[in-house]
């Protein structure tokens, strides 16, 4: 899919640096990750450890450098939640480590998430799964979604050893990804709509990366999430042309009030169902 509203166009040495920088985050995280670690609890009750705070220091610093002109919104900068609703510029959403409660359960599935949002929309998306060493990139404006396994790499990454995504053609029998720590029985109702036989729980944002790379074919959220936990998964998934939709079936949209999302429906190749 291309669209003709994004103005911001980042070339590939910017995704490459982009992916370098979630590489770099994932890297602090695991060193807090391979040691002991407090666990505090933040105002609205979810939990905070020093790698959350390690890794939005590094993508901080690493866009303030190559992407100064740019604002940034991250999970772990309150300051940059007043940003105005309705927002069209373009500003990056960062959420540092997704999947808190996997990292503190030593469960492999956190991950960095940088996304471009422009129009409401996001147009580019990076996720990292520093346990997994899997590199998302999405790029929407040209219809382009990649992954590279960084085990073993050393050295600068290039599109060379990247693979691209897309989604699979539906099977009969559909398989779906669904949270592991936010599950509910409106999510069960949902895919008994599709007949689904097969769910595969499964923590972060990972879940849109799964029915990007064609191992699921839905991941419906009927629970509360942040737009940073969508943002990044939301432009892979575009990009490897699947859809994040909202109840009423249109594409997910961003920069709404305090940065709060509503139920959606993320798919490859399906048709839209609308829910009870
Ligand atoms: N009541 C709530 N309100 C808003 N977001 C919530 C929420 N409960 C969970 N989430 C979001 O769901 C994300 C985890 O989803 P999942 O279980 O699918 O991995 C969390 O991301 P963090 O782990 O980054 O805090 C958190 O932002
Ligand atoms: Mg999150």
């Amino acid at each position: 899919m291309t669209t003709d509203l994004a103005t911001t166009i980042l070339s590939e040495s910017d995704l490459l640096r982009l992916g370098q920088l979630a590489i770099d985050a994932g890297a602090e995280i695991m060193r807090v990750y391979e040691g002991e670690f407090d666990v505090q609890i933040k105002g609205d009750q979810s939990p905070l450890t020093q790698a959350d705070l390690a890794s939005h220091a590094v993508i901080a610093d690493g866009l303030a450098r190559d992407f100064g002109h740019i604002p940034v919104v991250s999970e772990e900068d309150a300051d940059s939640h007043n940003a105005p609703e309705g927002e069209t510029g373009p500003f990056f959403l960062v959420d540092p480590l997704d999947g808190t409660k996997e990292f503190i359960n030593r469960r492999p599935d956190f991950t960095v998430n940088i996304a471009l949002i422009e129009q409401q929309r996001p147009t580019y998306g990076i996720i990292y799964a520093p346990v997994r060493k899997a590199l998302y990139i999405g790029d929407v404006v040209s219809g382009k979604a990649h992954v590279l396994e960084t085990e073993g790499l050393s050295g600068d990454i290039s599109f060379a050893n990247f693979k691209a995504l897309t989604v699979r053609k539906a099977p009969d029998a559909l398989a779906a990804v669904c949270s592991l720590s936010h599950n509910s029985p409106e999510t069960e109702a949902y895919l008994d709509l599709y007949g689904v036989a097969e769910r595969v729980a499964i923590g972060s944002s990972l879940k849109f990366c799964l029915v990007a790379e064609g191992q699921a074919d839905l991941y419906p959220r009927l629970g509360p999430t942040m737009e940073w936990d969508t943002a990044a998964g939301d432009a892979i998934l575009t990009a490897a042309g699947g859809k994040v939709l909202s109840r009423d079936g249109a594409p997910l949209i961003y920069a709404k009030p305090r940065f709060f999302n509503p139920e959606f429906f993320a798919q490859g190749d399906v048709a839209f169902k609308v829910p009870n």
